[in-house]
């Protein structure tokens, strides 16, 4: 028997915290990012650029210079310098980073960034770690809570199997990490599937076949971290950014990435740039339709 369940558009719309009368940029939540690379830098943009769209009070973008010059390009309401931040995405177009047991990164793109990385593992924020840095070492060092984001090639890899047997049960490989590196898990494919040490196995099947396609996974952390800062930064008042929590914010995040990319594609191809632009109607699309 499946323990799978979908997480609902209504559930996914309650997970999207409005902005009241009272509220200005840094009580609706700053999200770090620490994406991208030189060789990377396209990873950056669309991070940053889903994480506007989806409604955060601020984005501190503070990867590599040439991503950073990039964003800005793009979108010059990003912040470069250093400053309060309520949870960081880390990893979208890095290397690959590896922390020894002191917490030394040794491998990073920029001495600084190496820095920055180390910073916000130890800051006891939630994180959204991705790609290259989805490894032991790097979760390891990690204080706050943590959400990892592998496609099954990087699950296999930081399990140590072979993408075959992820294929074979993505859930139960999912399950075994969560449980293994004490993070919730977001294994992304055309089903996303998120789950907390021991929580339900939340899914998302929104997403057309056209959404696979380069960057895709990009946005989705920035989605992601958008969600997730605005939730940090209300955590007085609210619920607490745990593990579960951040496995409901994962399923949420990979719902409303599915379903614009729905209204972007419109049946035909997409790319990760139209997948942001349709993020503010999606949002007030879901919104609407849970108010009804
Ligand atoms: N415009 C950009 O700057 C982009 C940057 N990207 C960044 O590029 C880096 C490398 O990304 P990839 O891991 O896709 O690298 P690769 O395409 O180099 O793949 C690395 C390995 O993972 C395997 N793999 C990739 N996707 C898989 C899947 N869905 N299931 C199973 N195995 C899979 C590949 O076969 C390969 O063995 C990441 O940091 C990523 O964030 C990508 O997101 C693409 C766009
Ligand atoms: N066949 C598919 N159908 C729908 N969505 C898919 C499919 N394959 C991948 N995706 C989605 O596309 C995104 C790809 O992310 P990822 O593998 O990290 O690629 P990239 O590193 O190029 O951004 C994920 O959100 C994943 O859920």
């Amino acid at each position: 028997m499946s323990d799978e369940r979908e997480l609902t558009p209504a559930e996914a719309a309650a997970l999207v915290r409005v902005p009241t009368p009272d509220h200005a940029k840094y009580a609706r939540g700053v999200l770090g990012m620490l994406t991208g690379s030189s060789r990377y830098p396209g990873a950056a943009v669309l991070g940053v650029e889903a994480a506007l769209r989806t409604g955060v009070g601020m984005v501190r973008y503070l990867g590599p210079a040439r991503a950073a010059d990039l964003v800005l390009q793009r979108r010059p309401e990003a912040v470069t310098a250093p400053g309060r931040v309520q949870a960081w995405v880390i990893g979208s177009g890095m290397g690959l980073l590896s922390a020894a047991a002191d917490g030394e990164i040794e491998e990073a793109p920029e001495p600084e960034t190496a820095e920055r990385v180390r910073g916000a593992l130890a800051s006891g924020h939630p994180l959204i770690i991705d790609a290259g840095a989805i490894a032991p070492t790097v979760l390891a060092a990690a204080r706050g809570p943590v959400i990892i984001t592998p496609h099954a090639g990087e699950l296999a890899r930081l399990s140590g199997v072979d993408v075959a047997a992820v294929r074979a049960d993505p859930g139960a490989a999912a399950r075994a990490a969560a449980a293994r590196f004490g993070v919730a898990v977001l294994l992304k494919g055309h089903t996303t599937r998120v789950v907390a040490p021991g929580g339900p196995m939340l899914v998302a099947r929104q997403a057309p076949t056209w959404l696979a396609t380069a960057g895709a996974g990009d946005a989705l952390a920035g989605i992601l971290g958008a969600l997730t800062a605005t939730h940090a930064a209300a955590t007085l008042a609210g619920q607490p950014v745990d593990l579960p929590q951040l496995a409901r914010l994962g399923a949420a995040a990979a719902v409303l990435h599915g379903l614009a990319a729905a209204r972007a594609s419109a049946g035909g191809p997409l790319t990760v740039l139209d997948l942001c632009a349709a993020l503010p109607a999606t949002v007030a699309a879901l919104l609407d339709a849970a108010d009804r």
